[in-house]
Parts: structure tokens; sequence; C-alpha cells
């Protein structure tokens, strides 16, 4: 019964399809997963719903044998017989919901940890497509999945059986009674199927907006500085009321019917109650049936009758589950990367070759924003990659790092084709610092470990003084286990950038790609930075985006990415002069100690060997 109601996506068998994500079954593995404890608990429902009839009989028992007895000793046997049948009752009832909560845990841990996996697994251009809310909004419909199997849904679908024993029981007490409360039941049973169907109709757009107005308030969350900065929270507000008086008056009529919905049922119940005790009366008085079977058939109706009517009030809960099933079945099916190969390969020396690359965002774009690009870059060396705003800088480094794959043309590290290889194994060898840093709350040293794992404290401190970032954090009174902020509050923008720098620093990879890594970074620390790159190019290929005419007149080679699509590749000496209009470059190449601010730079880039 229970599987029927559930959603199909949870407990429909998947047929293996060759090809398609390791998650996309994910919801089903989940609750494969869970039924033992599903099963278990219904087992259970059965003494649960036979239990239930008790206090019946015992009323049928006290009208009809105690009171018109006076027996006293009979009630006294009748109260200990009951109370020990409830204590019973009560520990079946904890074991139920205990499995049941299991039950919920399971699917709810199958399900968020594919999802989790899912999301990080996918490229980084389907990461792109879709905002951070609408994945909290994934990770929420999780919770409406699980409450199909540890909530009051469950309960009323496990209840259902007692519908059946009582009508048992009331055909055996007040067979009079039996015709008008096995009406009454079909009667629930097809409001309960019909409301089902009002209560799915139009509920999409519900959710639709809904989903709209959860996107926007996580926006403004995110963005409460810069609105606050700006002070122009006026028009984001407007914006924000239109959605939420879009989606309340929505929601105002669905829940409108809901509550009619719920509030007849109650209506219904009692009508119910009144019919039940008028026949029963009538047929006391004929002596069709006692007194006791007059009470005892009350109760037990409404027994009878609850189960159903519990799954009027859960439809709603179903429907949202539904189709929160319905969008995590599709989210899990989206394709993710390659798993690692398993190969242990030798780390490359750190030559990545792009041989006719092109790289369009959509297909149906203008112009490619790569074209025909060949470039050969490395192994060591300083290459600075140069051109104006939007022009495909990060688009190219995030072609050769591996993480856009080309539209035409092949990307390699030394002989291997970069496409063969998942993310895990190629971070190993390339490491890409993006222009935007996100730094993980909690204890600075931990972070920096769970980025880096089975790094000593040594390689941990020679990074940081690498990037830069050993100065302030041995200034702080909790030095390397200072807890940082969410994000990284409590750091200043530089401080972050530098603290991200070591991360790159301390994977040892092949090549370094650092996107604009001088950003935020003061005069002095621009300057070290320069001579640390240089440094580490001596043993390390180091790939860096930057408008920085300091750094890119130290470079080996200037790839100046045009904006036509095409790259153009030179030395500083000859590129500089014709990017910047001065007239030679600032330094000279291989200055490693260029401003001789960074002691221990030398010392600390033997540590990247
Ligand atoms: N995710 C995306 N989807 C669609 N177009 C994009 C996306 N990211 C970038 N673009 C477009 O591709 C072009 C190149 O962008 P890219 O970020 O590579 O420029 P850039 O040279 O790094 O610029 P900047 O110096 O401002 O960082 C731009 O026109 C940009 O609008």
């Amino acid at each position: 019964m229970i599987k029927f109601l559930l959603p199909s996506q949870l407990v429909a068998d998947r047929p293996d399809t060759p090809g398609a994500s390791p998650y996309a079954g994910a919801l089903n593995d989940a609750f494969r997963a869970a039924y033992p404890l599903v099963k278990s608990a219904a087992w259970l429902s059965l003494p649960i719903s036979l239990f239930g009839l008790l206090p019946s009989i015992f009323l049928l028992q006290v009208y009809d044998r105690v009171l018109s007895r006076s027996g006293v000793s009979t009630l006294a046997a009748l109260v200990c017989g009951i109370l020990f049948f409830l204590c019973i009752e009560f520990w079946l009832r904890t074991r139920r919901s205990r499995l049941l909560r299991n039950a919920g845990a399971t699917v709810d841990h199958g399900v968020s940890s594919a999802l989790l996996h899912s999301m990080l697994g996918r490229p980084l251009r389907a990461l792109e497509a879709r905002p951070a809310s609408a994945w909290q909004l994934f990770f929420r419909d999780v919770g409406a999945v699980r409450g199909t199997v540890t909530g009051g849904l469950a309960q009323s679908i496990f209840d259902l059986p007692m519908a059946i024993f009582a009508l048992v029981v009331i055909g055996i007490v007040a067979l009079p009674v039996l015709p008008v409360v096995a009406a009454f039941l079909a009667i629930m049973s097809f409001l309960a199927w019909w409301w089902a169907d009002e209560v799915r109709a139009g509920r999409v757009e519900e959710v639709q907006r809904g989903r709209g107005l959860d996107r926007i308030t996580s926006e403004i969350c995110h963005a409460r500085e810069t609105l606050k900065a700006q002070s122009n929270d006026g028009p984001t507000i407007d914006v924000w009321q239109q959605t939420y008086n879009a989606w309340l008056s929505e929601s105002f009529g669905k829940n409108g019917q809901i509550e009619t919905a719920r509030d007849g049922t109650t209506v219904l119940l009692t009508v119910f109650s009144v019919i039940v005790v008028t026949v029963g009366a009538v047929s006391v008085m004929q002596q069709w049936m006692t007194v006791g079977g007059l009470v005892a058939s009350n109760m037990l109706a409404l027994k009878a009758l609850q189960p159903v009517a519990g799954l009027v009030s859960n439809w709603r809960a179903l429907a949202t589950a539904k189709e929160a099933a319905k969008r995590l079945e599709t989210v899990l099916g989206e394709p993710v990367e390659k798993a690692p190969t398993g190969m242990a390969l030798p780390q490359p020396l750190g030559r990545v070759t792009l041989k006719d690359v092109s790289f369009s965002f959509t297909e149906d774009a203008p112009q490619p924003v790569l074209e025909n690009v060949d470039l050969d870059i490395g192994p060591g060396g300083l290459h600075v990659i140069v051109g104006r705003n939007g022009a495909g800088k990060s688009t190219l480094v995030k072609l050769l790092s591996g993480l856009y794959t080309p539209t035409h043309g092949v990307v390699s590290i030394g002989e291997y084709d970069l496409s063969q290889f998942g993310r895990e194994e190629l971070s190993r060898w390339i490491s890409y610092l993006s222009q935007e840093v996100y730094w993980f709350g909690g204890p600075l040293v931990d972070t920096m470990r769970r980025g880096a794992p089975g790094q000593s404290d040594e390689q941990i401190v020679a990074a940081c003084k690498l990037s830069g970032a050993h100065d302030f954090i041995s200034r702080l009174p909790d030095g390397y286990r200072t807890v940082v902020g969410e994000g990284g509050t409590g750091f200043s923008v530089g401080e972050r950038r530098k603290l991200a720098l070591a991360m790159s620093f301390l994977r040892k990879p092949s090549v370094l790609v650092l996107d604009e890594p001088s950003n935020d970074l003061d005069f002095q620390s621009e300057r070290n930075l320069l001579a640390t790159m240089l440094a580490v190019a001596k043993v390390r290929t180091v790939v860096v985006v930057t408008h920085s005419l300091r750094i890119v007149s130290a470079a080996t080679a200037v790839y100046h990415v045009t904006g036509q699509g095409n790259v153009e590749i030179g030395s500083a000496a000859v590129m500089v002069p014709k990017l910047f209009g001065v007239k030679k470059p600032l330094v000279a190449l291989g200055d490693a100690d260029e401003g001789g601010g960074n002691a221990g730079v030398s010392a600390a880039s033997r540590s990247m060997a």
C-alpha cells in the first residue's frame, strides 16, 4: 500500500541505463536501503491496529457486563487487562516510530549524499548554470521526500488495517451499524481521492512561485552588505514584495482549498457520528443490538475512519513530496564528470598544450570566445595571460585547467589528453586559483588541511610563508588555530587571497594557474607575490592572468587574448611596449628577489620542488 502511494521515483526500480549518471537511481537506492525498516514498521502496525480496538471492546464489556450485573471484580480485571495491553501498544508504537525515523534518516542520508556528490561532481559549466539558491532548495526537497516515510502520511497508511479490523468487530457487535460505517468509509475514500486531485491541480504553479521567492530572498541575504553599502535597497525590496505577493495569492487560494477539505472532513466525521448513534439507538430500541454495542461501534467507527481522514489532511505533504522527488530525479540524473581513472600515472612535468582549441558558451553564440587556438606552455616558467575585460582570459585558463571542455580541439598535459581524467586526479597536477576566493569558516589550519590532506605543520607554514600569509597569521593571538568566520570574515580580502594562494602552493601541482592573484594585494605584497611566483616558476609551470604591468614585465612568455577569438604570443620585451604603451618592461626577467622584502622565498620555494 505504502509503495502504491509513495512517489514513484522512490519505489519504482530503475533499469540500468549505460552512460547515465551514477546518482540517477539514488532515490530508489535510498528507499531500497530503508525498505526493510519500513516493512518491519508495517508488520508492527498489525498488532498496533488490533490493540487499537481494545478500548472499544473494553467499553462494550463495561456497558453489557459490568453495569448490568454490578460486576466490580470484572471491572477490576478489565481495567488491569486494558492497562496491560495499552502498555504493550505504547511499546509497539515507540518501536514503530523509531523504525520509521531510521528509515527516514536512511532515505535522507542516501539522497542528500548523492545530491552533494552529484553537485560537486558535475562540470563547472553545469554548476555555473544554476544559482546557489536552487541547490539549497534541492536539499530542502530531500526533507519533503523523507517526510513521506517518517511523517503523518506514513502513520495514516500504516493505520489503514485498523479500518478493516474495526469493520469486522462492528459486524460482530453492532451489525445494524455496519452498512452506515461501510458507506461512510466509501464516501471518505472517494473524497480523499478527489481532494488529492484538487490539491495537485495548481500545485506546480504555487511551488514554482514559492521557489522563486526563496531564490530572491536567498540572493538578498547574500547581497545584504552590498545593498546596505549602496543604500539602494528600495527597488530590491519592491521586486521581493511583488514576488512575495504573487506567491501569497497563489498559496492563499491553494491553502483555502486544503483548509476547506480539512474542515469538511471534520464536519463529516461529526455528521457520521450522529448518524451512527441514531441508527444504533433505533437498533437498541428494536433490541437488534446492546447499548454496549452502540457505544463500542461509535468508537470503532471513528477508528475506521481516522486513517482515511488522516490521508486527506496529508495529501498536501504527499503532493509536495511527489513534486520534490520529480525535481530530485531530474537533477540527480544530470551528467557528472568522469570518475577517476584509478591509474597511478607519474606526475607530468607541467607542459600544457592546446591544439586547435575553440570554445563557445552557447551553440548559437555569434562568435566563439576562443577559436582554433594553438598554445604550448611550459614546462616551467612564468606564463602571463593578458587582455581586456571580457576578452576570454578566465575562459582560457579554465580550459587549460580542465575545468571547461573545449567545444573543439584538445588540451593536454604532457602526453595526456586532459579529457580522460576526473577532476580529482587533474587537480593534483593542475591547481587553479579562481578570481573569487571563498574561505570556509572554522580553525584556519583545519581548513587548510581539508584542502590538502596529509600535510605536516611545517609544510603548511612553508606554503603560508610562500604566499605571504604567514606574516599576518603569526601576529594573530591564536595564530594558525584562529577561528575564521563564514566565507573568511575576520580577514581582509587581500589576506584571504594570500590564504588561498597558500592552499594552491600546498598541493604542489605541476602547473599552478592563478587568475588575477594580485587583485586586492598592496604594492609590497604584489612585489613579494611576484618574487614567489618567479621562484616557483623555476620548478613548476606558473600561469597567471593579470592586469599588473609589474608581473607582465617579469613573464617568461606573454599571451594576449585579443577578444577576437585568437591569442597573440610574445616575450615581455615585445608585448609590454605593445600592450601597455611603455618603452620597456619594469623589471629584468628572472629577477626572483626583486623587491627584496620576501626573505625566505627561495628557501620556501624549495618546498614546492
Ligand atoms: N558562464 C558564462 N556564460 C556565458 N558567457 C560567459 C560566462 N562566463 C563568461 N562569459 C562571457 O565570455 C566572455 C569571456 O569571459 P571571461 O570571464 O573569460 O573574460 P576575462 O577576459 O577573464 O574578463 P575579466 O578581465 O573581466 O575577468 C565574456 O564576454 C563573458 O561575458
